[in-house]
Order: C-alpha cells, then sequence, then structure tokens
C-alpha cells in the first residue's frame, strides 16, 4: 500500500447486523510474549493478538533468547530460558509504546546491552518516564539521536529495587519498573495517583510470581521482591475491549443496528468507555459473564441509542485512555455536548490524539473545542465529506471510518494501513456486519 493510500467510509442506509468476536487484547498478549521470554519452561498462549504491534513484540522476545514459535491462529509457544540475553540485533518495536517500554523494563534487570528503536511515530513518544526510574534503579541509557527518544541503548544488570510514586496513572511505566524489580535486589514498589490497567500484576501471579497490591488513595500500592523467577504457564487471551469499541460504537450511531462482540474481557481498569456510553443513554448489555485468562469476560452487545452528551468524569481517563476517540466520534451523534478533560495522555499516543480528532471532527463538520488537556464535541448532525489526517494512528484511522457509515457524506482517511497494528481484519470485520469501508483512491 503507498504511503498516500486511503480507506473511505460511506454513510450505510441499512442497519449493522450480527455477532463477532474482538481480536485478542494488546495489553495481554504484549505481556504474554515478555513474561514467556523471561520465564524458564514453556508458556502457551491462545488468542493472541497477531496485529503488528505484538508481531514486534513476538521478534523482541526471540532476540533475547527465547524461543517463539506461532502453532496456529492465535496459538502461539514461547520457550524462555529464564531470562533475556543481549541481543544479536536492535530491538524495532514498531509503533507499540507498550512493546518498547515494556521490553525496556524487563531487559534492565539482566546483564546485558540491547539497542530499542521504533518507528517514526514512536520515535516521538516520551521514553524519559521508564528510562528515568529505571536508571534510578541502576540500569544506564545512551540516547542515540535524541534526548528521551529511541532510538536509546540500554545497558542493564546490578539493579537495586526502588519506591516510585508515579505522578501520571500509566500501566507502561508501572509495568516497566515492576518488571525490572523482578530481577532486583530487594522490594520494589510502584505507587500509583489512580488505578491503572492491572493485566502485569495478575498476569505475574500467574507466572509465578508474589505480588503485593493494596489500595492507597484512588490508586494502588504494588509491591514486590526481588530475585523472582518465572515460570512458563498457559495464558487464554481475550477479546480487547479497546479493539470492541469499534463495532459497538457503529451500532450506535447506525440507526436500527444490533451488534454482539463476544468474548470481550472487562477488566474494570478498560471499561470506563462502556460506562460512559451507558450515561449518554446508550443501549449497551452484557451476557454470558464468565472469567478467562485470569480475566472477567463477556459477550457485550450494542443497539442504535438516542445519545445524549455528558460530561466524562476525568478520574475515569485512566479506564478509557485509548477510547476517547472513538467516544468523541459517538459524541458527534449525540445530543447536546460531550465534556472530556484531564486526558493529556492523549497527546503522547500515536499521535496528538487531541489534535487529530479535533481537526478531523472539524473536517467533518462537527462543532469541537480543543482544550489544552481535552475536547469537546457539540454533537448533532454530522456532515461528513471530508479527506481526514491519520498522522499513522490506528485509533485515529478507525474512530474516522466508523464515524462516516452514519454521517450524511463519506469520510475518507490518509494512511489506513496502520490499524493492523492493533485491528488486523478491521475492515472484513465491519463489512461483515453490513459496513461499508473499502480502499479509497490514491
Ligand atoms: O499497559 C498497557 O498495555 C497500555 C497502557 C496505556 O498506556 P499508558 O501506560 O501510557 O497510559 C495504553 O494507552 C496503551 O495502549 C496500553
Ligand atoms: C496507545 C496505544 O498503544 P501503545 O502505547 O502501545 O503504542 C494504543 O493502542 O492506543
Amino acid at each position: 500500500m503507498s504511503a498516500s493510500s486511503t480507506f473511505i467510509a460511506r454513510p450505510i442506509s441499512a442497519p449493522l447486523k450480527g455477532a463477532v468476536r474482538a481480536p485478542g487484547d494488546k495489553s495481554m498478549s504484549h505481556r504474554a510474549l515478555i513474561f514467556g521470554g523471561m520465564a524458564e519452561g514453556v508458556t502457551e498462549i491462545e488468542g493472541l493478538l497477531e496485529g503488528d504491534d505484538i508481531l514486534a513484540t513476538a521478534r523482541a522476545v526471540e532476540a533475547f533468547g527465547a524461543e517463539v514459535e506461532r502453532l496456529g491462529e492465535g496459538r502461539w509457544r514461547v520457550t524462555g530460558r529464564g531470562g533475556f540475553r543481549t541481543p544479536g540485533s536492535i530491538i524495532d518495536c514498531g509503533n507499540a509504546g507498550t512493546g518498547v517500554r515494556l521490553l525496556m523494563g524487563a531487559a534492565a534487570g539482566y546483564d546485558l546491552t540491547a539497542t530499542f528503536d521504533g518507528d517514526a511515530s514512536l520515535r516521538k513518544r516520551p521514553m524519559k518516564r521508564v528510562t528515568g526510574p529505571l536508571a534510578d534503579m541502576g540500569a544506564r541509557f545512551d540516547w542515540n539521536a535524541a534526548e528521551d527518544r529511541v532510538p536509546l541503548t540500554l545497558h542493564g544488570g546490578g539493579l537495586k529495587g526502588m519506591d516510585y510514586l508515579q505522578t501520571v496513572a500509566s500501566a507502561q511505566i508501572k509495568s516497566a519498573i515492576l518488571l525490572a524489580g523482578l530481577n532486583a535486589s530487594g522490594e520494589t514498589v510502584v505507587v500509583e495517583p489512580e488505578k491503572s490497567r492491572d493485566h502485569t500484576e495478575r498476569m505475574l501471579r500467574a507466572f509465578g510470581a508474589t505480588v503485593d497490591v493494596t489500595e492507597e488513595g484512588e490508586g494502588w500500592r504494588v509491591r514486590l521482591k526481588g530475585g523472582q523467577a518465572l515460570t512458563g504457564t498457559a495464558v487464554a487471551v481475550p477479546g480487547d475491549p479497546s479493539s470492541a469499541a469499534f463495532p459497538l460504537a457503529a451500532a450506535l450511531i447506525v440507526p436500527g443496528s444490533e451488534v454482539t462482540v463476544e468474548g470481550v474481557m472487562l477488566n474494570p481498569q478498560r471499561t470506563g468507555l462502556f460506562d460512559t456510553w451507558i450515561e449518554m443513554g446508550a443501549d449497551l448489555t452484557v451476557s454470558n459473564r464468565r472469567v478467562s485468562g485470569g480475566e472477567d469476560v463477556g459477550d457485550v452487545t450494542a443497539r442504535y441509542s438516542a445519545l445524549k452528551g455528558v460530561v466524562v468524569p476525568e478520574d475515569r481517563a485512566a479506564s478509557m485512555i485509548d477510547e476517547y476517540p472513538i467516544l468523541a466520534a459517538t459524541a458527534a451523534f449525540a445530543e447536546g455536548r460531550t465534556v472530556m478533560r484531564g486526558i493529556g495522555e492523549m497527546r503522547v499516543k500515536e499521535s496528538d490524539r487531541i489534535a487529530l480528532m479535533v481537526a478531523g471532527l472539524t473536517a467533518c463538520g462537527v462543532a469541537v473545542e480543543e482544550e489544552p488537556e481535552g475536547f469537546i464535541v457539540a454533537g448533532g448532525s454530522v456532515r461528513g465529506g471530508a479527506t481526514v489526517a491519520t498522522a499513522h494512528d490506528h485509533r485515529i484511522a478507525m474512530s474516522h471510518l466508523i464515524l462516516g457509515l452514519a454521517a450524511e457524506q463519506p469520510v475518507s482517511v490518509l494512511d489506513p494501513e496502520m490499524i493492523a497494528t492493533s485491528f488486523p481484519g478491521f475492515v472484513d470485520l465491519m463489512n461483515g456486519l453490513g459496513a461499508d469501508i473499502g480502499a479509497g483512491r490514491d
């Protein structure tokens, strides 16, 4: 696909109908591969997301010395050697912030040297939030191009545990420090201001580690002792709520629709969007609740709904940080204003997601106000009829394509190939439900 490729979503007149499965959860897929690579023995993974971000992490884990095999669709085996060793090549994490930050934390605990890099988007993202605390534990870093950015070289080993008080609620920072702490002397403690996704804590226990978690203020105090070995295990990865959000959003805004996404992970630190949609008046129901892979899972059904604008509580941000773009797309069809604040973190994702959503929605005829740490969408009719820049950001691309299905005129997005980082098969899945999304003209 050329650099100037586009996808186009055309307004549809018939409702979306059907039941689908979301791809495997991206956060858990990164962790299953990385922990499997750090562990001694065999880790069998089912439901692994085969998106580009995860394939980059699989290659990285292999470069750090584990054996990584694909057994079938979503079925992978990692045979770990009980630690990472110096890789023979640069660790290219592609587009993945989670991949690079968790891998740096994991690698920092071992006596090795590794150079990390990524694509143009990853090269713009801040790394000191992770290298800072890892350096305080004893790791050394060389900036190979610019401070705070990849490419960078890590010299690991000889770490001391630390107490770390996080200023932002970030599961990536928390996870990097905890993974380093596993191979540090003494105890490592991370205190977060608000609860962030806890897949690392849960999954480390499945790999045999002892992790102590207590409530502290609005967040958690997480403690683990250094010198803990991980043992390979079986991991079942449930569906990704961040991906499920797209077909569900389409059902909410296309009249007459009813769509079920089966097997969606419902960890409370990931379901802020669903809570917000329900407050907006969405007909969203969960059935068949069960536990799978140590996480709550259910089938989520969305039916077309007359949505109302809401003020999203700021303390919900960590539980839906990747979902504000698709929330904004649905808010464009709601009656009244949807106020999204306390989300400055959105500016340091794969793109400046506040700026990109404001620009894209404005181009589609939606009234939007930008703030330094948030934005406000005034809902109503959506004209569409625009070609939207995505800055190679998968969630910006998918959000505008969903918007286009219910707009008055088609919506095109530039550079849609990044959708494959988190949701390979997005277009086929959506079209199978009755959407009209296809390749546009260059
Ligand atoms: O830990 C994780 O798997 C993730 C944490 C979040 O990032 P931050 O930790 O930077 O908030 C999220 O945006 C990202 O998509 C996945
Ligand atoms: C922010 C995201 O991912 P990452 O930080 O891993 O690049 C995302 O998937 O929306």
